[in-house]
């Protein structure tokens, strides 16, 4: 079992917000209970099941979905079923992930040693097994929300020293279309939500989410391959073990899981991303703007996105334009950089030209002492409202937890619920300047 571990800076710049360093939301004390005591939660089912939706943070979060959680070193996947919300005026329904046939958790053991009651047991494992397996129709992209599904590494494109973008493709078996559809893109129905998988470290058995980055219109990609930004973690078990992997090496993983589903009736986001928060504004604009192929999406011409993206340091977004002292001069030009952009930084500046006007990045690094503030968040707000247009208008806030406390306070925990908790930081802060805009903690 790990003891206490000290978080690693890697540069003493002053970050405005604490510089928790995963998007992981449950107190580090806890996630040795979760590796190793989970057969424990079977002996208080009520009180367990509240403290694996505490521990499920860092494992998924969902908006109105469930935390399916399975342990399979007993036979059966033994599931826990948490439900929490994030109900607020910002955060709108998602789709729904509810089955009826969702197995129920395994009561607590009476057990007896009579070899009838073993033999009734191993049969019940049995059928639940195939239940799990069966009964639960998969989405048509092969992946099963509770199931996990051997993706195999298919590139490791490094970022920087600490991210690298995972290209993963399905098993052979679910890359034979049986449709035009499946051929096509077997998660477009996924794309107009921000989403997430979930991938597990087969030795611990311990599971994170993990976003995946909208495909490239630019590059051809086969049916139903994803590609994830991963940062990897100092100490963290399951980025650590991911980044070790190589390329043919496997990834188990199960979903998805709808995060939120952004409103069709979207016209501006100002999204607000600290790190690998990226990869949720990258499916923010792919929900908005479409694939700009077949016209998903793209229902009005003057959408517009904005993204904040903040990094610790220049290596995450190499390329990036330089930072400059104030907001209304980085917005208004284009200070050239000489380092070659990395990937992610290209395919940012691919949809800036791709929509004119319409998708705009700012960059801000922190061991640069640039840094997202009340200014920048204002201006990005009020270029997007210059136009009177229909309309609910969206600030999302995606990062570590220090990140979006920061920014748009903590999200909270009710009576065993996640939900979004009040408005906070930096953007309650900003008071009329953001009136009419609607803010979504990820
Ligand atoms: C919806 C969602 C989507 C996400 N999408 C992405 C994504 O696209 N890309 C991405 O990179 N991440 C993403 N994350 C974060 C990801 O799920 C993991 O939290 C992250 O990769 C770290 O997991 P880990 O197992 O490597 O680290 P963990 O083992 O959880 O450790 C995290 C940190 O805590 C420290 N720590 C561990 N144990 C202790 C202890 N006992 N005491 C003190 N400190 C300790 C570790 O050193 C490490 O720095 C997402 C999270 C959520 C909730």
């Amino acid at each position: 079992m790990q003891g206490p571990r000290v978080a690693h800076w890697e540069f003493p710049a002053p970050a405005p917000y604490p510089r928790t360093s995963v998007k992981s939301r449950h107190p580090p004390a806890l996630r040795a209970d979760f590796k190793f005591n989970l057969p424990l939660l079977h002996q208080d089912e009520k009180a367990s099941m509240h403290r694996c939706a505490r521990l499920a943070r860092s494992t998924r979060r969902v908006c109105r979905g469930d935390v399916g959680y399975t342990h399979n070193t007993t036979p059966v996947a033994v599931i826990f079923r948490c439900c929490f919300s994030t109900t607020t005026r910002a955060a709108e329904p998602s789709s729904e992930s509810t089955s009826s046939t969702q197995p129920t958790p395994p009561k607590s053991s009476k057990s007896t040693s009579t070899l009838f009651l073993t033999t009734l047991a191993l049969a019940a494992a049995g059928a639940t097994t195939y239940q799990l397996s069966s009964s639960s129709s998969p989405p048509s992209s092969g992946l099963h929300e509770r199931i996990f599904t051997p993706y195999t590494i298919t590139s490791k494109t490094p970022i920087s020293p600490t991210s690298t973008i995972f290209t993963l493709s399905p098993p052979p078996s679910q890359t034979s279309p049986t449709s035009d559809t499946q051929s096509a893109d077997p998660f477009a129905p996924l794309w107009p939500t921000i989403w997430s998988l979930t991938f597990r470290q087969p030795q611990l058995q311990v599971a994170r989410s993990y976003t995946p980055l909208p495909p490239l219109s630019t590059t051809p990609t086969t049916p139903g391959a994803l590609r994830f930004l991963i940062r990897r973690e100092h100490g963290g078990e399951v980025s650590t073990y991911l980044s070790r992997l190589s390329v043919g090496s496997t990834i188990d993983i199960r979903g998805p899981v709808v995060e939120y589903a952004i409103p069709p009736d979207v016209s501006d986001v100002v999204f607000l991303a600290g790190g690998t928060g990226i990869a949720p504004a990258l499916q923010a604009v792919r929900a908005v703007l479409g694939d700009g192929v077949s016209g998903e999406g793209d229902k009005s011409t003057n959408t517009t996105v904005k993204i904040l993206w903040a990094n610790r340091q220049r290596s995450e977004c190499s390329g990036a334009p330089l930072p400059a002292p104030s907001w209304w001069r980085i917005w208004d030009t284009t200070p050239t950089s000489t380092e070659p952009p990395s990937p992610l930084v290209e395919e940012l500046r691919g949809l800036e030209a791709r929509y004119p006007g319409r998708v705009e990045v700012k960059y801000f690094i922190d061991a640069e002492g640039s840094f997202i503030d009340r200014r920048g968040i204002l201006d990005a707000v009020k270029s997007a409202g210059k136009e009177e247009k229909e309309g609910r208008k969206l600030i999302m806030v995606a990062g570590p937890d220090g990140f979006v406390k920061h920014y748009v306070g903590p999200r909270v925990w009710e009576g065993g619920e996640e939900k979004q908790g009040p408005l906070g930081g930096v953007v309650k802060g900003l008071g009329l300047g953001v009136k009419g805009w609607e803010v979504v903690k990820l």
